[in-house]
């Protein structure tokens, strides 16, 4: 560990009764307590609007983890865990609010603090810290996403924090860093040299990323259609994995060494605009349908629903990456609501052999794959091709797959969720699993495009029934390649 990981910090939880802490931050503080990983002296300030008395609080905090938590609370845990809790209540806006917040830090800890609130706020939180002194060289503040909601709207927002806070001091989130199996993809691919020399169009034929999701809007109507799922999760969580995957080696494994890398490819995707659009993409609605038996309403049909709204709830994307690495190989990426099942993957397609010594058997011989697998079932699996055993005149072949579960293969092991990677990367000073502004502005001029193109084509999504894997369209999208999805 480094010495930055030894140091006790005061981690301040700004909107700690909202969703988001309630559901992931703080069932991630609790874990990461139990697991040894906090210091002894690190505490955790919840701040909300309303006041509360401190045993309010822990009432709440207890009720939250009681909810969210996977497995049952243990009540050793949770007394351990509860005297770290304190509570300050203000509004976040008002500079006079923070004037006894002071009372409730200790000055020698460094002061981590998460914005669980909504973007807009973000400065202001940052102007009031200022205003009562209370940022130091070693304090840190951590953004949720989504920085913004276009190129422009970022640039405030990061402007505002950047007033007060240095890059190295801001950790913009995005929890698919924070996943085990996204970390691994660094892993395999920088600790194998059998991907080393393999990770080109000399060899790859093309890339598919597919991020499906079983939910649909969840009660968060009013956010989602502003958002769209190209906001909500390519501009952030595909174009994060498909720059850990397109990436070339970075010199180390140090925060900026890895996101130079990351930028690079940001930089080199080729634009999509009113020329390329209907080419590259497809955009989807759910409507009413069927998943796991059960009937599920459509968008239009969602609690607090407009019903004359042409958000998109699913994205399809051909992706070409300019560069000297990926020229020629596409990758294409697919994201949706109410899809048949959750099932997030990365399958890298492989070329046939140069020539095909069972032609007479075999017109063409399946390529070789290899599936990483984010969720669930988190693993890595290469399809090949094996000889049937026999003694047969006539080589028989059958594709078989090599695959490596990590449940089965680290039976021993936890797989953490994703913030309590994140939680404990921000306070040990880690800025690896976090996204640069550079990151961000690029990700966002690049989908930006594609938003204007698609709002001036001014054409609604195609429909796709809940339950099912997006609409035709979609797949009319990669059949054209002469390729198909995986599914
Ligand atoms: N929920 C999720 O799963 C995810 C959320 N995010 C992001 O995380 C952030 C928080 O989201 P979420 O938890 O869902 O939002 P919520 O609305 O549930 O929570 C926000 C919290 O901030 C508080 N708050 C807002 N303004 C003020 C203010 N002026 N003074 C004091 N308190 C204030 C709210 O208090 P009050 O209740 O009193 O209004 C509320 O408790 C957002 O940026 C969101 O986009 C990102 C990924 C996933
Ligand atoms: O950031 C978000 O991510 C979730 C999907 O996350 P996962 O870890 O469950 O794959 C998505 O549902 C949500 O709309 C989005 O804001």
């Amino acid at each position: 560990m480094s010495d930055l990981s030894n140091k006790p910090c005061d981690f301040v939880l700004f909107g700690t009764r909202g969703d988001l802490a309630r559901r992931k931050l703080l069932p991630a503080l609790y874990q990461l307590d139990r697991a040894g990983l906090l210091h002894e002296s690190t505490r955790i300030v919840g701040i909300a609007r309303q006041k509360l008395e401190q045993d309010e609080y822990q009432v709440i905090v207890k009720e939250a983890l009681e909810t969210f938590l996977k497995e049952p609370l243990v009540e050793e845990s949770w007394n351990q865990f509860s005297e770290r809790l304190f509570y300050y209540g203000t509004d976040f806006i008002d500079p006079e609010g923070y004037a006894e917040l002071a009372s409730h830090l200790n000055a020698d800890n460094v002061m981590v603090n998460y914005f669980a609130t909504p973007p807009s706020i973000y400065g202001d939180i940052c102007r009031c810290l200022k205003h009562n002194n209370l940022i130091k060289d070693d304090t840190r503040v951590v953004l949720e996403k989504p920085i913004g909601s276009d190129f422009n709207s970022s640039q405030v927002i990061n402007n505002q924090v950047a007033e007060f806070f240095n890059e190295n001091q801001i950790y913009r989130i995005d929890h698919y860093l924070g996943k085990e199996t996204v970390q691994n993809l660094i892993a395999l691919r920088f600790a194998n040299s059998l991907f080393a020399s393999k990770w080109d169009n000399r060899t790859i034929d093309h890339v598919q990323i597919t991020v499906a999701e079983e939910v649909g809007i969840e009660g968060r109507w009013g956010y989602f259609d502003e958002a769209g799922q190209m906001r909500d999760m390519v501009q952030n969580h595909l174009l994060q994995v498909l720059s850990l995957v397109a990436m070339d080696p970075p010199v180390d494994l140090k925060a900026d060494s890895i996101r130079d890398e990351k930028v690079k490819v940001l930089k080199s995707l080729r634009p999509i605009n009113q020329e390329n659009v209907y080419d590259t993409t497809v955009r989807g609605q759910y409507t009413g349908g069927y998943l796991r038996g059960g009937q599920v309403p459509g968008y239009l049909e969602e609690q607090d629903a407009n019903c004359g709204s042409g958000t998109e709830t699913f994205v399809a994307i051909r992706v070409d990456i300019d560069n000297w690495r990926w020229a020629g190989v596409p990758f294409y990426l697919r994201t949706g609501k109410r899809m048949p099942t959750k099932h997030s993957e990365i399958v890298v397609h492989f070329k046939n052999p140069p020539h095909n010594l069972y032609r007479e058997n075999y017109r063409q011989l399946p390529p070789n794959k290899l599936t990483i697998r984010l969720q669930p079932h988190e693993g890595v699996e290469i399809q090949m091709m094996n000889k049937i055993p026999g003694l047969d005149q006539t080589t028989r072949l059958q594709t078989t797959k090599l695959d490596l579960s990590f449940s089965d293969t680290f039976k021993n092991e936890r797989i953490a969720d994703a913030y309590e990677r994140l939680l404990l990367e921000c306070m040990m000073g880690n800025q690896a699993l976090f996204v640069r502004r550079d990151e961000v502005e690029n990700a966002w001029r690049w989908c930006d495009s594609i938003i204007n193109a698609w709002s001036n084509a001014g054409e609604p999504p195609k429909n796709y029934p809940a339950g099912t894997w997006g609409p035709v369209a979609s797949v009319a999208l990669i059949t054209r390649d002469g390729r198909s999805w995986e599914e």
